[in-house]
């Protein structure tokens, strides 16, 4: 688990190419709270402010924001509040931007439920999520250590049927990994963080800058013209799927052996010219098969949600 954690703490981001316009503090004006919420919950937390909250702990850092525990202090509902702070740098501000912009139109169980959203007097935007009390699978694999494949066809059910959803409204997610990907104690399964996703116009939009996180991107996305084509992004998320599954089973970044630091060149060598990630030998053939159909590397033999969904790895019931 030391040598995951090691991993992390390298900033494998790449970031968003700057725009030469130059805009003023949050330019825009703030997206409506999300109103398709189903719940009873999110239609009375429209209204919430930051005066109605108080904050319990720090859940976690991201990029140019914290993340707090925070209780409602009238009904004790518990929140995930993640706050950008206003002096944040304009690459930062236009991804939050994006979340929001993403999280205002989705209402899916399997991505996070975002239930308002506000700017304080100081500048700082804040987004109040649900509150995903165990955290994120990568906690989770440092935690409890590696999962099992039954518990692995439960986290890919969950997590296609949350792709189904943002596939099908034309969102590419663009950064799916352990660190984002929620887990409640129902064992719940939401996908988080869309600061670097997109919403794909036309059905052909060309979806190949670099942004997200360098390790678990595709082949195309390094080499659109040997692997991909005129790639449009949504397989993309099939093979980042495919190697957290692989990490979470294995314990350590698939693509390289336990302990190596990975540089930005080692990476993108590792994924566009060297084998598939191989799985050791007790791995059934369902679980290897499935692997093998999110990582191909030719982007359009990947397989799609759909067909995943189908798959017998993820449709056989739960042993
Ligand atoms: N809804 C939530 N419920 C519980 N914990 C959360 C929630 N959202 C975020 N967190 C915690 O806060 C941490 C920071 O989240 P955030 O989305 O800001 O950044 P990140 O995904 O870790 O990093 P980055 O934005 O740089 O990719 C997460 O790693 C997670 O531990």
């Amino acid at each position: 688990m030391a040598l995951v954690r090691e991993r992390r703490q390298l900033n494998l981001r790449l970031p968003i190419p700057e725009r030469s316009d130059h805009r003023p503090r949050f330019p825009l004006p703030l997206p409506p709270t999300t109103t398709t919420a189903n719940t009873s919950t999110a239609t009375s937390a429209a209204s919430i402010t930051s005066s109605d909250l108080e904050k319990l702990q720090v859940l976690g850092h991201g990029n140019g924001g914290t993340v707090y525990k925070v209780r409602h202090k009238r009904t004790s509902t518990l929140y995930a509040l993640k706050v950008v702070h206003s002096d944040s740098d304009p690459t930062l501000r236009r991804q939050v931007f994006r979340e929001m912009e993403i999280l205002r139109r989705t209402d899916s169980p399997h991505v996070v439920r975002c239930h308002g959203i506000f700017e304080k007097p100081s500048g700082d935007i804040c987004i109040l999520m649900e509150y995903m009390d165990l955290g994120t699978l990568d906690s989770l694999l440092k935690t409890h250590g590696t999962f099992s494949e039954p518990k692995l066809a439960d986290v890919a059910r969950q997590v296609l049927n949350g792709l189904n959803y943002l596939h099908g409204h034309k969102i590419i997610h663009r950064d799916l990994k352990p660190s984002n990907l929620l887990v409640n104690d129902k064992m719940e399964v939401k996908i988080a963080d869309f600061g670097v996703s997109k919403i794909m116009c036309r059905t052909l939009d060309a979806c190949n800058s670099y942004v997200g996180t360098c390790a678990y991107m595709s082949p195309e996305r390094f080499d659109p013209d040997t692997y991909g084509g005129n790639y449009n992004g949504y397989a993309g998320d099939i093979w980042s799927l495919g190697l957290t599954l692989l990490e979470l089973y294995m314990g350590h970044f698939p693509f390289l052996p336990p302990g190596q630091r990975p540089d930005w060149a080692t990476l993108m060598c590792a994924i566009c010219f060297g084998e598939p990630p191989s799985l050791p030998e007790q791995a059934s053939e369902e679980f290897r098969s499935f692997i093998e159909c999110c990582l191909q590397k030719e982007s359009n033999k990947r397989w799609t949600v759909a067909q995943l969904l189908a798959h017998p790895f993820v449709c056989k019931d739960p042993r």
